[in-house]
């Protein structure tokens, strides 16, 4: 029940006002494109692309901020804010924050060099969150090729679409905890790749947890198919990157990806169309919250 146009009279500078909140944020601090592409998938996986993940822990809350993929890692949650205050300027009470996420998650991919698509909105915000969705929903870094294509069918989206989403690891950042065995303990990765990440990830968990690297060694601010050339040298950074490109199933699309820029990009937002129709609510159900923060 999405639509392109669904604000078009209720809000039409609904795009503009997006657009330069993001182009303002990711250009001041390029990583923040990336963090906001992500919080867009975290919300979507989590009962749906609802707002969800925005709704802020209180004393007497517990929401899906704290959950295990997002504890001390996500991030961009003041971005949205104040993209939010902005179109509540211009159209009080009418845009949700959970379209407002998937328009700046659109933009954030655009501003980094990435493919374009229209983003289908009407989505209203969840009045509640789920932490334990959370932790049980989003993939994890230590999964198998058979685990992430199964965690990705479990919302409706194929094993071409997983490939192609996660080529989103062309930006952005991983926390040393993350990647810690990877660069230790398994032998599908470039020996000089390896010792270059163990040179700012203790061997020691518990020291330097939080140290970043870039997801992609060559272009962690450019939204380019380099991510998949990396995966092909075995310089995928996490376990389930390299999953990918390790011998099974999905190889062939990797190499599809690494060989054609252009294959990956019409793909890559066909995905995020298809990612983004996940369990919208719409019609009465849910709010238009007035701050992406709490409930009305
Ligand atoms: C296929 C399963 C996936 C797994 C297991 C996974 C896992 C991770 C992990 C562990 C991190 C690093 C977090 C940290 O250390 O703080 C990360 C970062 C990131 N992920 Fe994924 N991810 C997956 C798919 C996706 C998808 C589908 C998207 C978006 C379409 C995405 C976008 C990102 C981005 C942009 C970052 C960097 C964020 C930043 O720098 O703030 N990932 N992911
Ligand atoms: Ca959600």
């Amino acid at each position: 029940q999405l639509t392109t146009n669904f604000y078009s009279t209720s809000c039409p500078n609904l795009l503009a006002t997006v657009k330069s909140g993001v182009k303002s944020a990711v250009s001041s601090q390029p990583r923040m494109g990336a963090s906001i592409l992500r919080l867009f998938f975290h919300d979507c996986f989590v009962n749906g692309c609802d707002g969800s993940i925005l709704l802020d822990d209180t004393s007497s809350f517990t929401g899906e901020q704290n959950a295990n993929p997002n504890r001390n890692s996500a991030r961009g949650f003041n971005v949205i804010d104040n993209i939010k205050t902005a179109v509540e300027k211009a159209c009080p009470g009418v845009v949700s924050c959970a379209d407002i996420l998937a328009i700046a998650a659109r933009d954030s991919v655009v501003q980094l060099g990435g493919p374009n698509w229209n983003v289908k909105v009407g989505r209203r915000d969840a009045k509640t969150a789920s932490q334990a969705a959370a932790n049980s929903n989003i993939p994890a870094p230590s999964m198998s090729l058979s685990q992430l294509i199964r965690s990705f069918s479990a919302v409706g989206l194929s094993t071409r679409d997983m490939v192609a989403l996660s080529g989103a690891h062309t930006i952005g950042q991983s926390r040393c905890t993350n990647f810690r065995t990877r660069v230790y303990n398994e032998t599908n990765i470039n020996a000089a790749f390896a010792t270059l990440r163990q040179r700012s990830c203790p061997r020691t968990a518990g020291s330097g947890d939080g140290n970043l690297a870039p997801l992609d060694i060559n272009s962690a601010t450019s939204f380019d198919n380099s991510y998949f050339k990396n995966l092909m040298a075995q310089r995928g950074l996490l376990h389930s990157d390299q999953e990918l490109f390790n011998g099974g199933s999905t190889d062939s699309i990797v190499r599809g990806y690494s060989n054609s820029p252009s294959s990956f990009n019409s793909d890559f937002a066909a995905a995020m169309i298809k990612m983004g129709d996940i369990s919208p609510l719409t019609g009465s159900s849910g709010e238009i919250r007035k701050v992406c923060g709490r409930t009305n």
